[in-house]
């Protein structure tokens, strides 16, 4: 619901908040410019009477001093007979250029504020105010969503693309973007008669005045005791006429000044309402405030880019989720299809089911799990078709499941089946699959159908598990999925470097290049297929032959590195390592990448501690070949023996003396010390603990038992600190990538 309420302001409106915000940030140069521009005397150092009597020496025929919110002067005079505008120097009174408003400045604001509309721009830009606030508001909360919690609002977000984009931009724009719309709201809706404006009565016309002599402007007491800071304007009496006045306008009221005595009469402070007023309109102009114009002019800039990047997720997530046909409204399906998806191919088994269920005749609503309702009125069935992800943990799109589970509350007749896609090649096998049929369980409801697990997307054990549900709704269903292959590019293997052969280990660097589509082929195709960028620590994955499902593997290059490098032990038996083993220079495979941008080492110049073992080097020697800055970066690498499984050995040389690395620390378990990582790391303790007291960052690559026993050693030695594993893996400084 709350999505929907940001999404759709935001794509009715994008259009013309682009505009909107785009004219915003150009006025908002404005009040910088005329900053920049204008000569400001200090405080004290010039009373209004010394203003004028400057510039009367200058201009003869002054009838008019104004001061600008940004600090400049104008003197309107008459010279000859003819009206003139001058911008002066307020401490000499000097002219400095005659005072034209900006042409360009003026179209900007007509477009900023009427489109070129007249009455129907103006109220069109109002509404546009208001949906900008809404927008605000809902973004505000879907991001407290996002990050778990108010207090986390400003932490480190995960993501990439476009959502991360759009997190990011908005989590920096959205208190100068709300206070613009909350401002142009009001100024619109004052401008439309909603509400009231604070009307401004002047002092009235004194009943005396003393009709004496004119004195010299410079000696008129009144003014004097005006100080720069505080003036507004000064209109000059009518020439010769003795009965007139100087009307005076500070920043604190109005009144009039005997030209002969310089008696202050008739003043009059401002009203609250019209000091209210003036601030509402330097708070959404930055009139008068420039450092203010800067941050909401900055703030205006993200706008086209988060409407961009919000109508890319809108259109991502509807793509998704299949614009499904026939898709019934969440509050009328009998039948739900909820679907925990990172990489979308669970979709397309969702997409399946939910077209046989209404071949069937069933009311079928079908959405992302984190769009859990609190109720579904209707319902009597739900279906859960989830992956997992990371090391057993929630796919993007079920990230928020378990939490809104707790509002969430089932009608009696409500039975459920869970049904897991996950890789039996991971320990958690479906893990988040278990847990998500466990909670559901708990929470009371009944099962249609005990959980079943899908490895590898195997469509057979699909259709094994619909003829299941066919037998338990009474329906005969006919689930018929093949899942598309992924979109792969031909690689061709250019360099290899092998290792550990001596210790029955072999773990080899393979290197490959994009393959050259020569010939005819290459014209004729239209096929010419490159990889899109990636980083160290994404995922390769591989096509084994036979047609079987992809295998993974952590790159250990980026994309800029020009080559995609991945390291790889052969696995007694294994299908894929021992198939990309086996080639030669030359030959050639089918991949694919997958991005984990979960697993990259943070910005900055905090310490970077990499720990891995055996094949877990690959994308820990990318982080540290990718280090051209010289962060801080140590790395703690376990293998067998230093003689045969040395990976990169050459290259760490390289990288510790052109100081991409910091230090160097490893532990060999068949050589004469014995020793394994965890060693390493717990004689280091010491200054482990001194860098994660200032913030160090852990990221861990290998197998699992070797993760599990990091994992006690650091926990042991961050317990000083009243600190541990769990709390950094929060804060985004304590990343795995396991196996
Ligand atoms: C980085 C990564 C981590 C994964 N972690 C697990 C895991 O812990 N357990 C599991 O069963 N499957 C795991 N998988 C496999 C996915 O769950 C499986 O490929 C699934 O079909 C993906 O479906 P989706 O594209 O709808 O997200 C992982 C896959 C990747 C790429």
């Amino acid at each position: 619901m709350l999505r929907k309420f940001h999404r759709l302001p935001g794509l009715m409106a994008g259009l013309f908040l682009i505009v909107l915000s785009v004219t915003g940030a150009v006025l908002a140069l404005a009040p910088t410019l005329d900053r920049v521009s204008a000569v400001i005397p200090a405080f004290g150092e010039v009373s209004v009477a010394e203003l004028a009597d400057r510039v009367v020496t200058h201009y003869p025929g002054t009838e008019q001093i104004v001061r600008e919110p940004s600090g400049k002067v104008i003197v309107y005079y008459s010279r000859d007979g003819q009206a003139g505008a001058d911008l002066v120097n307020p401490v000499t009174g000097e002219g400095i250029a005659p005072y034209e408003s900006s042409a360009f400045f003026g179209w900007v604001k007509d477009l900023h504020r009427a489109f070129m509309l007249d009455d129907a721009g103006r109220a069109l830009a109002g509404v546009l105010a208001a949906f900008m606030v809404l927008l605000c508001i809902s973004g505000i909360l879907l991001l407290a969503r996002r990050t778990g919690g108010w207090r986390n609002l400003l932490r480190p977000l995960s993501g990439s693309g476009s959502k991360r984009i759009h997190a990011e931009l908005a989590r920096f724009a959205v208190l100068g973007l709300l206070l613009s719309a909350l401002t142009g709201s009001y100024l619109s809706a004052q401008r439309f008669g909603f509400l009231p404006e604070a009307s401004e009565i002047g002092p009235t016309f004194p009943a005396e005045v003393s009709g004496g002599q004119p004195a010299p402007v410079g000696t008129l007491k009144a003014l004097g005791n005006v100080d720069f800071g505080e003036f507004r304007e000064l209109v000059f009496p009518y020439p010769g006429d003795s009965q007139d006045v100087y009307s005076l306008t500070t920043r604190g009221g109005s009144g009039f000044v005997d030209q002969a005595t310089g008696e202050l009469l008739q003043y009059q402070p401002r009203s609250d309402g019209s000091v209210v007023q003036q601030w509402i309109v330097s708070l959404h102009t930055g009139e008068g405030l420039w450092w203010l114009s800067l941050i909401l002019g900055a703030a205006a800039l993200t706008v086209p880019v988060l409407s961009m990047t919000g109508g890319i997720i809108w259109w991502q997530r509807r793509r998704s989720s299949g614009q499904l046909p026939d898709n019934a409204d969440a509050s009328q399906a009998d039948t739900l299809i909820l679907v925990g998806s990172e990489g979308n191919a669970t979709w397309g088994f969702a997409r399946e089911l939910h077209s046989s269920l209404n071949k069937a005749g069933f009311r079928v609503h079908c959405s992302e799990m984190n769009a859990l309702a609190n109720q579904y009125p209707q319902a009597s069935r739900l279906f859960v078709l989830t992956s997992t992800y990371g090391d057993g943990d929630a796919p993007a799109s079920a990230q928020q499941f378990m939490a809104r589970l707790g509002n969430f509350r089932p009608g009696k007749a409500l039975t459920f089946a869970v049904l897991g896609f996950g890789d039996r090649q991971f320990p958690n096998f479906c893990k988040f699959a278990v847990e998500v049929d466990a909670a559901l369980a708990n929470k009371g409801l009944g099962r249609l159908h005990g959980l079943e697990k899908i490895d590898r997307c195997a469509a057979a054990q699909f259709s094994e598990w619909g003829e299941s549900i066919s037998k338990d709704i009474g329906v005969p269903l006919t689930l018929d999925y093949n899942p598309l292959p992924p979109a792969t590019v031909e690689l061709e293997l250019v360099e290899r470097a092998d290792y550990g052969l001596a210790i029955q280990a072999p773990t080899s660097i393979l290197r490959f290049k994009a393959a050259e589509q020569g010939g005819w082929t290459k014209v004729f195709s239209g096929n010419h297929k490159t990889l899109p960028s990636f980083e160290a620590g994404d995922l390769l994955g591989v096509m084994p032959p036979n047609g079987q499902a992809p295998r993974f593997y952590s790159l250990a290059s980026s994309a800029t590195d020009g080559v995609v490098e991945i390291c790889v032990r052969k696995q007694p038996g294994g299908l894929c390592s021992g198939y990309l083993h086996a080639l030669r220079l030359g030959d050639r495979i089918e991949g694919f990448v997958r991005q984990n941008p979960e697993f990259r080492p943070a910005k900055g110049n905090l310490p970077i501690i990499l720990i891995g073992a055996g094949a877990g080097i690959g994308p820990l020697a990318g982080f540290i070949r990718k280090n051209t800055s010289r962060n801080p970066m140590y790395l703690y690498w376990g293998g067998r023996d230093s003689r045969s499984d040395f990976l990169y050995q050459p290259e760490l040389g390289d990288y510790l003396d052109d100081l991409r690395l910091t230090g160097l620390n490893t532990a060999f378990s068949r050589s004469d010390e014995r020793a394994y990582v965890q060693d390493k790391l717990r004689q280091d303790q010491m200054a482990l603990r001194q860098m994660a007291s200032k913030g160090a960052q852990f990221l861990v690559c290998g197998g699992r038992d070797m993760a599990a026993g990091v994992r006690q050693v650091i926990d042991d030695i961050l317990k000083p600190l009243n600190t541990d594993v769990e709390s950094l893996k929060k804060q985004g400084r304590y990343l795995e990538d396991i196996y």
